[in-house]
């Protein structure tokens, strides 16, 4: 591992300095495109408005002969739109690091719109070892074509050995912005025997003991995934970088999804993926604090002004650590009100 001192040295002549802190953005909803289609690439104006981030997606779902569309796609849309003004991020999904196609991916991308991308994601990222690498391939690429901020990392944890190496993964590089969970990866890379891409499984249950009068025994299903999430999201807390959901992809299922990101807005997650337009607003309410708690939240903060000592609020005892939970979530509605209209209108900021 480097030195403290030599975390933060711009890994080429000429490259940006690495980012000390995150730059503080909403990212609630990942909206991925398929920039291949032009159709599709047509409504990204459209669409861009309504959500926090647009990835153009050059990984799995785009066909093999597509690559090269998606990724002059990619430029095109970047081009076409102007994120920056609207405020939305503009990620792209690379192909991973053992594909013929991921080197001249970056190449062209940080050529082309290395000042207008926000965050490259890496599939299938198995250790620190692939941060390393393409750290230094992005450093390389934005001191040779003059990208004055550098563009930032995300890993998607999508096999059983990224997750055994998650801590070190999320601390591999200044330019890590989160990590997502990829469970239809995951799960062909663990041999689980599902074909579904998140969410639960009838299957995974646990049941309670006999009855003696024969009476029905109850059965709940459990959540699959849970052991990886808690671990990616202490990884990415730890090393104050951002937890993410990955994509839900029965599309039809909007109460399951909606569940699904409800579960990881609880568990600590900036937000989720969006496959479909249909998914975009069941992220934005999940990932943005209801107002209510966000009112009592207030309370809080306004009855210990210092933070410290001890407080009743309804019949609920407030201290020091209550107090934190309380800016948690207020701080999370007034980054979201600065950007979002609607609900700075609903938090009363
Ligand atoms: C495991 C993983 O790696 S997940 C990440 C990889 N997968 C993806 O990125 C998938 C992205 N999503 C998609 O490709 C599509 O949403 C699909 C294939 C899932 C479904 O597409 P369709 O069957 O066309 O959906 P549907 O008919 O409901 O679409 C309705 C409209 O929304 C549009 N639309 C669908 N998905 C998107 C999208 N992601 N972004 C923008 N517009 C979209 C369609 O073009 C259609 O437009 P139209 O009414 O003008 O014809
Ligand atoms: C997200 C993703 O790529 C997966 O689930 O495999
Ligand atoms: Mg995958």
């Amino acid at each position: 591992m480097k030195t403290a001192r030599g975390f933060f040295k711009p890994l080429a002549i000429g490259a940006p300095a690495p980012w000390r802190e995150l730059p503080a953005r909403v990212e609630r909803m990942i909206h991925f495109v398929p920039p291949h289609l032009e159709k599709v690439r047509a409504k990204v104006g459209e669409i861009a408005p309504t959500v926090d981030v647009i990835l153009a997606n050059l990984e799995d779902a785009i066909p093999a002969d597509a690559k090269g569309a998606a990724l002059a796609g990619t430029i095109a849309m970047s081009r076409e739109v102007d994120f920056k003004a609207l405020g939305v991020g503009l990620w792209v999904r690379i192909n991973c690091l053992n594909s013929p196609w991921h080197l001249d991916e970056v190449a062209t991308l940080v050529e082309k719109a290395g000042d207008r991308i926000d965050v490259i994601m890496v599939p299938k990222v198995e250790g620190p070892w692939d941060i390393f690498y393409i750290d230094q391939l992005l450093a390389s690429l934005e001191a040779k074509h003059g990208v004055t901020r550098p563009i930032l990392l995300h890993a998607i944890l999508e096999t059983a050995e990224g997750v055994m190496n998650v801590e070190q993964i999320a601390g591999a590089s200044p330019r890590m912005q989160g990590v997502s969970l990829g469970p239809a990866d995951l799960a062909a890379s663990r041999a689980m025997k599902t074909t579904r891409v998140g969410g639960g499984h009838p299957g995974y249950r646990v049941i309670e003991d006999p009855h003696t009068d024969g009476l029905p025994r109850a059965s709940v299903q459990q959540d699959l995934w849970h052991y990886t999430f808690a671990k990616m999201v202490d990884a990415c807390a730890a090393h104050g970088i951002k937890p993410f959901y990955g994509p839900f992809g029965a599309i039809d299922d909007p109460v399951a999804c909606e569940q699904q990101f409800r579960n990881a807005f609880l568990m600590g997650c900036a937000g989720a993926w969006s496959l479909h337009p249909s998914q975009i607003a069941i992220a934005k309410t999940v990932f943005s604090p209801d107002p209510a708690e966000v009112a009592f939240a207030r309370r809080i903060l306004e009855a210990m002004p210092d933070g410290s000592g001890v407080a009743m609020i309804d019949g609920k005892m407030q201290d020091d650590a209550t107090w934190k939970q309380a800016k948690v979530m207020v701080d999370c509605a007034r980054q979201i009100a600065a950007k979002d209209a609607e609900y700075a209108a609903l938090y009363g900021f």
